[in-house]
């Protein structure tokens, strides 16, 4: 009995069975006592007397031999099943790593393009942080008394098409306005009519003719139009009418208003859309049937006392940069309690990383609903995505692609060596009469261009982000009132400034981001005037912004260099998909190499509530 209790089962567990009968290695269950019988005749048959022996130890020596035996049996089985086990999960590894491999030639630039893409939609939205905490949500968009003359109104929608279609202009959304060609037809007070005929304004551009309706009929917008192509009339005008009926409504006294304001990235865009406003608020109240209206430039760098006389009445339009900005409201030296109407002008570099919580800041000082309006000639999808979730029921008005270049502008790619540059310049500067501008990433290297063009005898100015206020406004001033011929300036000139008729804009070192170098290019051939670019490379010019700058070319039917069509896209090599890259725009490369994510990344990284290095705050 005892040894029966010690004893390990003979038979096979279950478990064990299973596996032996996988492979074939069975072994019939024999009955205890036919396995007695067979013991005694084995040990009779060496000659040991039954009688005379411990028959019961016999066996209970003979069955822990075989329970030992048993039992090796049972550990090689499972050293093989494991040994198995591990060359399956072995040969599964290195299936994976072979598929891995060879995914890296199709696919997995996809998969790691669309978990960048999954990590920029977790971003938050536009909305203000009162807005997202209070819960509101708008759903229909700012109501007007606008309407189109009866004529627009009653045209068939595909009479609209057609229209949009004669001008480019491609358009989404629900309900749009339709398309006006003529200012007449966009009850526009005559005297801005006039005043802008008298500037030889006198039909409206493509961004202009959808623009403007969809801006007076209240609704959201997202403007993308070409470097040059009249955007500023597009934002400003409807501001201007809205500013016009609140006041004809109600005079605004000292403490009330602004309606609206209108955000730039930098000091001299703002200054510009400012004067752009004055202009216009001022062609208006030449006919005493309208009220005087006033605007307020807010940027960093100026004294706000000097504009004590406009705080000290009604307010109707603030042009701003955000850092000074957020300090006015901060201080309320005005507050946004009337506040519909939020524009941002390069709106794509107002809201990307860089900006972004500043512009959340803003939007938390409206008390009620406003119209946002975002206009750009760069507006990648990305943040189109982003932008629209933001909106409510916006319009995007898309005049060509959005990054594409100004097709009125003739773009030269030229190899200068490094050492070559500054020598090869002042030939370049032959190319066409002044005025020309000169664009360097560097702000020591916009220094040095300027010493050397002074000492060469060239009338040069510089601007760029390090130089003060004055200096800023001194070479802006002297360079479009055309007392100097040249300007050498950072990226802080490249957007938005409409100097009159460039000739030739110099890239004496070309900027990573190819939307930079479409906004740069962009300050000649402005409304409908030619214009030439010419744009340094060499082999500190990485693979990837030639690549961007060939598709680009190639895009604006431009001519290709030799040692730029050479350059093979790496992708294509790859078997992978050859679309633009969706966040910055650029055509020669994907998400995972995109220079603009690396940049706000650093960007994000630094404080950007201290001075903006180009001049924002
Ligand atoms: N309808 C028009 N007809 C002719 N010229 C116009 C018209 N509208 C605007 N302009 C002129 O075109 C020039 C460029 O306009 P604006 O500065 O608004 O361009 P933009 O689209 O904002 O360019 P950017 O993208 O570089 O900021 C200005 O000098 C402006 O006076």
């Amino acid at each position: 009995m005892d040894s029966i209790k010690r004893r390990r089962p003979r038979s096979p567990s279950p478990a064990i069975y299973k596996l032996d009968d996988e492979d074939g290695s069975y072994e019939p269950y024999v009955p205890i006592a036919q396995r007695r019988q067979e013991k005694l005749a084995r040990l009779s048959s060496l000659g040991v007397n039954g009688e005379k022996l411990n028959v019961k130890k016999l066996q209970e020596e003979l069955d822990e031999r075989e329970d030992a035996q048993r039992e090796e049996e049972i550990r090689r089985e499972k050293a093989r099943k494991e040994r198995t086990l591990l060359l399956e999960a072995q040969e599964v590894h290195s299936r994976k790593a072979a598929e891995d491999s060879k995914k890296t030639a199709n696919e997995k630039a996809e998969e790691a393009d669309a978990e960048i893409l999954e990590a920029i939609k977790s971003r938050r939205k536009l909305a203000s942080d009162m807005e997202l905490a209070k819960g509101i949500q708008y759903m229909e968009p700012l109501k007007t008394s606008w309407r189109p003359p009866r004529y627009i109104r009653e045209r068939k929608p595909e009479e609209d098409n057609r229209l949009r279609e004669k001008y480019h202009i491609l358009v989404e959304g629900d309900d749009i306005p339709p398309p006006i060609e003529h200012f007449s037809d966009m009850k526009i007070p005559e005297p801005i009519v006039e005043h802008l005929r008298s500037k030889r304004i006198v039909n409206p551009t493509p961004i202009q003719l959808q623009g403007i309706p969809v801006a007076f009929s209240g609704r959201d917008i997202i403007g993308i139009a070409f470097t040059g192509s009249g955007k500023t009339l597009a934002f400003c005008l409807p501001l201007i009418m809205m500013a016009l009926e609140e006041e004809m409504k109600l005079p605004f006294i000292r403490g009330e208003g602004p309606v609206g304001i209108i955000l730039c990235p930098s000091r001299e865009l703002a200054n510009q859309t400012y004067e752009n406003v004055v202009t216009w608020c001022a062609a208006l109240a030449k006919d005493a049937k309208y009220p005087p209206l006033n605007a307020l430039l807010c940027i960093g760098g100026i004294s706000m006392n000097d504009q004590s006389h406009v705080l000290s009445k009604g307010l109707h339009i603030v042009v701003a940069t955000p850092g000074r900005l957020i300090d006015m409201l901060e201080k309320k030296r005005f507050t946004f309690n009337n506040c519909k109407y939020l524009c941002m002008d390069e709106a794509d570099r107002m809201i990307d990383l860089g900006f972004e919580d500043d512009v959340r800041t803003i939007m938390s000082f409206f008390k009620n609903q406003r119209q946002t309006l975002l206009f750009s000639a760069t507006m990648p999808k990305k943040i189109q995505d982003f932008a629209r979730e933001s909106l409510i029921k916006p319009v995007l008005v898309n005049v060509g692609r959005a990054g594409a270049a100004n097709l009125d502008v003739l773009q030269v790619v030229e190899y200068v060596k490094q050492e070559a540059k500054m020598v090869y310049l002042l030939e370049c500067l032959q190319k066409t009469p002044p005025p020309v501008i000169i664009f360097s990433e560097n702000k020591n290297e916009v220094d040095d261009i300027q010493e050397y063009l002074l000492l060469k005898g060239v009338e040069a100015v510089a601007i760029h982000g390090s130089k003060s206020q004055e200096e800023r406004q001194y070479a802006i001033k002297s360079f479009k009132s055309g007392a100097k011929d040249v300007m050498v300036a950072s990226g802080v000139a490249s957007k938005g400034l409409d100097f009159n008729d460039i000739q030739h804009v110099i890239i004496f070192s070309m900027p990573k981001e190819i939307e930079d170098y479409v906004h740069q290019i962009g300050r000649t051939g402005r409304s409908g005037k030619t214009g030439i670019a010419t744009t340094f490379v060499n082999m500190n010019t990485s693979e990837q912004t030639l690549l961007d700058l060939k598709y680009l070319l190639i895009e604006a039917g431009q001519k290709v260099p030799p040692f730029l069509s050479t350059i093979d896209d790496p992708r294509a090599a790859q078997g992978n998909s050859l679309t633009g890259c969706p966040v910055c725009g650029g055509l020669g490369h994907g998400i995972s190499n995109c220079p603009k994510l690396e940049d706000a990344q650093r960007r994000q990284m630094a404080s950007h509530r201290t001075v903006d290095a180009e001049g924002g705050y």
